[in-house]
């Protein structure tokens, strides 16, 4: 669904008052509208390793100032691939709003059907063969990743959906961009890449997840469990450690706890270290930092170059942007990249889903099954539809309308 353009007739509903891109971040929404300049381009390592890219964006920045904008910005998207091109551009106009104003009550949406393109038994499949890497090669974890197709009867509306997002993950980055004609990446993501503010940079990787739970007990049970998990903490410490090694050589000082802590989200509990540092030479960009973090094994695994062949010959379909970035940057570099995860891509009346578990040597494939699925319910949420799991088949799931 992801090149498609379109069907004739359709066009995603919403206001003229919805932005063209959101962003929320620490109780504020940055919204940008129109574009004034768009700089689409792979940012692989060579576009970073020739300075060109930069040079091309300073000049953006430059044009815009001279246009009286005092310190522009840039935003958008990164897919998971970056020799994929990324969906970036300096906005028009922007603003920002409180979380809480903009956030409203999810609207009822009559859903057609539910549909696992990737099925339960695919999908352990995969991590059993992920399982067998580990023993066979140099591999140590690699996170695999699922779709979960949604079909409504009428168009999604990517603006409302935004909303009730914020409604129901006041604490996430919540956001919506496009990045193509007619499609909208949404998401509700806990993971904060990095976040650069003049010198100071901060990274909070997460790995290692348990399904909240309604009783106050349960939850302590499944918190006490993760933090004394070796599985969890060797998924968690993988990350940490790629963090590290990337930011090192950017920052000095870099602090970085000794032990993860539990964080919450409306959904879920994750293993978190956030990470704080100083950066040695502070015209580094937030992009080029990301860049160089970019993907951690939160979201790819280790090392990185195997986990990566692991999810393109296991997972059985294109991640395009999920477990990319989004986010902004000014044009000194100061900007958040958040991970594009607990999001879908809407597009008309279509909209795709997204989850993926970190695998290890002693993962459980029913297991990392079950915890996709948790994560899965950040969206499912927003049609009330989180307990609605599908059937354990690979057949399309109808709803009752
Ligand atoms: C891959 C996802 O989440 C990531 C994987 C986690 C894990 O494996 O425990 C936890 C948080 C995220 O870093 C996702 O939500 O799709």
């Amino acid at each position: 669904m992801d090149v498609l353009p379109l069907p004739t007739g359709e066009r995603p509903p919403g206001g003229r008052s919805d932005p063209d891109f959101a962003f929320a971040s620490r109780g504020r929404v940055l919204k940008a509208y129109g574009v004034n300049e768009r700089l689409d381009v792979a940012l692989d390592d060579r576009s970073f390793a020739d300075g060109r890219w930069e040079e091309a964006l300073d000049r953006a920045f430059r044009r815009r100032k001279a246009q009286g904008v005092e310190n522009p910005i840039l935003v958008g998207t990164v897919p998971f691939d970056g020799r994929q091109h990324a969906r970036l551009f300096i906005p028009d106009h922007c603003d920002y709003e409180d979380a809480g104003r903009m956030a409203a009550d999810p609207d009822p949406v009559a859903l057609k059907a539910i549909e696992e393109t990737v099925g339960r038994n695919a999908f352990e499949a995969a991590v059993t063969q992920a399982i067998g890497l580990f023993r066979d090669t140099a591999l140590k974890k690699v996170v695999l990743s699922r779709p979960l197709d949604v079909e409504a009867r009428e168009a999604f509306a990517p603006g409302r959906l935004l909303r009730a997002l914020l409604r129901q993950n006041p604490g996430a980055h919540v956001f919506a961009a496009p990045v193509a004609y007619g499609q909208t990446l949404v998401g509700a993501s806990p993971e904060l890449l990095i976040r650069k503010t003049g010198r100071t940079v901060v990274s909070n990787p997460l790995a290692g997840s348990a399904p909240r739970s309604p009783s106050a007990e349960v939850e302590r049970q499944r918190t006490a469990a993760l933090l004394a998990s070796t599985k969890d903490r060797t998924e968690h410490r993988y990350v940490v450690d790629a963090v590290c090694a990337a930011l090192a050589g950017h920052c000095s000082p870099l602090s970085v706890p000794d032990a993860p802590s539990v964080i919450r989200t409306p959904t879920m509990l994750h293993l978190s270290t956030e990470l704080t540092g100083e950066l040695v030479d502070p015209t580094v960009s937030s992009l080029r930092l990301a860049h160089a973090l970019h993907p951690t094994p939160a979201i790819c695994g280790t090392p990185t170059g195997l986990a990566r062949d692991a999810i393109d010959r296991l997972e059985g379909y294109a991640r395009n942007w999920y477990g990319g970035m989004v986010g902004w940057m000014d044009s000194r570099g100061n900007g958040e990249w958040a991970l594009s995860i607990r999001c879908g891509l809407v597009q008309g009346r279509h909209l795709r889903l997204y989850a993926g578990a970190g695998v290890v040597a002693d993962s459980d494939p029913a297991a990392e099954w079950e915890e996709t699925a948790a994560k899965l319910t950040t969206m499912l949420n927003l049609f009330g539809v989180a307990s609605a799991q599908p059937s354990n088949t690979d057949l399309p799931v109808e709803l009752a309308s």
